[in-house]
């Protein structure tokens, strides 16, 4: 490069003679081929800049200069003895003109200004943020001390001189007594300010920087919500110390703010004891509560034929009509076990109205109440405020092979308990594929897989393994049925994911989905199941209230953890 052309000195003082035999190799036979210092034009120094280059670089840069002028420079340097190598070297620097060192050295001093460019902007970009982050900080201290300021004066106490011209200095100063005094009593400020020690600050007292720690913002992310709509704060950030702002487990009160006039009754059939209870309930409802009366087709001709006075419980004719019930409806009756909840539940495709379920059946697990006190059991929730237990269910959705790039193939099924995706009538294993959102799960090898809501914890996921779940716990529970491998172990997911289950296209047969024990569809190589949990909860009326209808059910239905108590008498500490 022409000396001339060159950008101005400004921009980098080219490297003094010193810094260039700073940057030399420590290589003795590269040594041998340096002539000495290499008198160049008097330049400014910068012996930082040089240092920071490596000096295998400028060796490489200076050997491959040399190599590119002449190329047998290799070969010499590693093949030919030391001697004969440092002949040729000799030669070759009688042979090279000076001005093509001299271009090696613009060269070189070339790499030093993009290096100190580098340096500078580095250097200007870092004084750019210590000015910014100083500032925020003034701007910080500054808020603080005004904050505090309104405090102390919202004490009551004498205005805290001080503060105030600290404040104007931008740092707060406070002494710890003054915080004793002023609001001490109150236990606000000295529990909501850090104090550090602050290298430099006034010797003579042990006056300390107070300042707020950094505050930061969890919320909510949604799926797919792009809006950000259903975002919200989930936890307070009081004092730099995170609080859960909302609880997902609150006791949830129904309160009626009209009284509620319609009555759907669910109920078992082929039961004698339940048809006779549901007539006579039926009629007391009508009589003393002047209450609507809705009753399944089939209950309707069972009432009329047993008393025509039943001729004005009303019903439905077809499935629009049953489809818009939750609009009629305020409250539902079921009367049976627990699988009379379920099918109650599955004539609601969308909103539930609130279950209250009379125990008539063996179990009842989700059935707390007792249906000789029917009339009082009713009276208190007609009249409220009740408990109830929001119970989750489970939105599926089959993927058939040969639809799966339609956005939605088949009508969602909602499912109270679970889904049990298992082998049918197949005597092979099931082989299913498991994702969560996009992540791979597992793949199930075994009888099946069940993938249960909280509430259905306590039903085929208990008997296959899975833990106990409270039904008001936000989560889905993943539990294998017999898995052939011995490190299965059951899983509780959170409430938030889909779930996807393939049968993968090497399935060596079919499986099968049902929902809460029934509608049972066939998964053929290719199908998936799709799973999250659906926005319309049942909500099921508590006898007392969720947890402890819960733990009544765990003792009572299923026997929990029950022993006899051992006696004192026998060994002891
Ligand atoms: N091996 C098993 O334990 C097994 C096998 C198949 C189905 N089931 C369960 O049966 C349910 C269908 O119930 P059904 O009454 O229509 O069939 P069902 O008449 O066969 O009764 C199943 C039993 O499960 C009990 N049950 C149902 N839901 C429950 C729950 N949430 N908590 C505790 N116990 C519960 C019922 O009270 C009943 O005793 C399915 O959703 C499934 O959970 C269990
Ligand atoms: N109204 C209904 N129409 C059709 N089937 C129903 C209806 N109510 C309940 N069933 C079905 O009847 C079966 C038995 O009902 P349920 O579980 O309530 O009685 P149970 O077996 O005596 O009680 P438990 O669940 O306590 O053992 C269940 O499979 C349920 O789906």
């Amino acid at each position: 490069m022409d000396r001339a052309a060159m950008p101005a000195q400004e921009e980098l003082p080219l490297p003094s003679p010193e810094a260039i035999q700073f940057a030399q190799p420590a290589d003795s036979r590269f040594r041998t081929l340096n002539p000495g210092p290499i008198p160049i034009p008097a330049a400014p120094s910068s012996r930082s800049l040089v240092e920071s280059v490596s000096d295998q670089r400028v060796n490489l840069d200076v050997i491959s200069s040399y190599q590119s002028e002449n190329g047998s420079l290799s070969t010499v340097s590693s093949t030919v003895s030391s001697e004969e190598s440092e002949k040729a070297a000799y030669e070759l620097l009688a042979h090279t003109p000076i001005k093509s060192t001299d271009a090696h050295l613009v060269e070189f001093s070339e790499a030093m200004r993009t290096v100190a460019k580098a340096l500078r902007r580095v250097a200007e970009g870092k004084a750019a943020a210590q000015a910014e982050a100083a500032e925020w900080k003034r701007k910080y201290e500054l808020e603080t001390a005004q904050k505090q300021q309104t405090k102390i004066k919202d004490c009551g106490s004498s205005t805290g001189n001080n503060l105030g011209k600290l404040a104007s200095q931008r740092t707060l100063e406070t002494p710890a007594s003054d915080q004793t005094a002023c609001c001490g009593n109150h236990g606000i400020c000295s529990h909501e300010v850090l104090q550090d020690e602050v290298p430099g600050s006034n010797p003579r007292s042990s006056h300390k920087m107070v300042g707020r720690k950094a505050s930061f913002r969890l919320s909510w992310g949604c799926n797919g919500d792009k809006n950000g709509q259903h975002k919200h704060d989930f936890v307070s950030f009081e004092k730099g110390d995170i609080t859960t702002a909302e609880r997902s487990n609150k006791q949830i009160l129904l309160r009626w703010e009209s009284r509620p006039q319609t009555v759907l009754f669910i109920t078992k059939p082929n039961s004698n004891p339940v048809r006779v209870l549901c007539a006579e309930m039926v009629r007391w409802l009508k009589e003393h509560k002047n209450i609507n009366v809705f009753v399944e087709p089939w209950v309707s001709k069972d009432l009329l034929t047993e008393d025509s006075s039943h001729n004005l419980v009303q019903t439905w004719d077809n499935d629009e009509e049953r489809k818009v019930l939750h609009k009629k409806v305020d409250l539902i009756v079921t009367l049976g076990g627990d699988g009379t909840v379920l099918w109650a539940a599955s004539l609601f495709k969308g909103p539930v109205p609130p279950v209250v379920a009379f125990s008539m059946g063996s179990l009842g697990f989700m059935t707390r109440f007792p249906s000789q006190q029917y009339r009082d059991c009713l009276d208190n929730v007609l009249n409220g405020p009740f408990s109830i237990t929001l119970r989750n269910r489970l939105q599926c959705r089959v993927i058939r092979d040969a639809a799966k790039d339609e956005l939605e193939t088949e009508e969602p099924i909602l499912a109270l308990n679970e889904v049990t995706i298992d082998r049918g009538i197949s005597s092979y294993l099931t082989y299913l594929e498991c994702y969560c959102d996009s992540s791979f799960v597992t793949c199930v090898q075994g009888d099946g897989l069940i993938i249960s809501t909280t509430s259905g914890s306590t039903a085929y996921s208990l008997a296959a393994g899975g833990s106990m779940v409270h039904p008001q716990v936000p989560g889905i529970l993943f539990t294998p049925i017999c898995p052939h491998s011995l490190s299965f172990r059951p899983l509780i997911l959170p409430e938030y994911v889909t779930l996807r289950v393939q049968v993968p296209y090497n399935s060596r047969g079919h499986a099968w989905a049902s929902f809460d024990g029934k509608d049972r569809k066939q998964l053929a190589p290719g199908d998936a199941l799709i799973c999250s949990i659906s926005p319309w909860p049942v909500p099921t009326a508590c006898l007392v209230d969720s947890t402890t209808d819960f733990l009544h059910s765990i003792h009572e239905g299923l026997h929990w953890n029950l022993r006899k108590t051992q006696s004192l008498d026998g060994p002891r500490d």
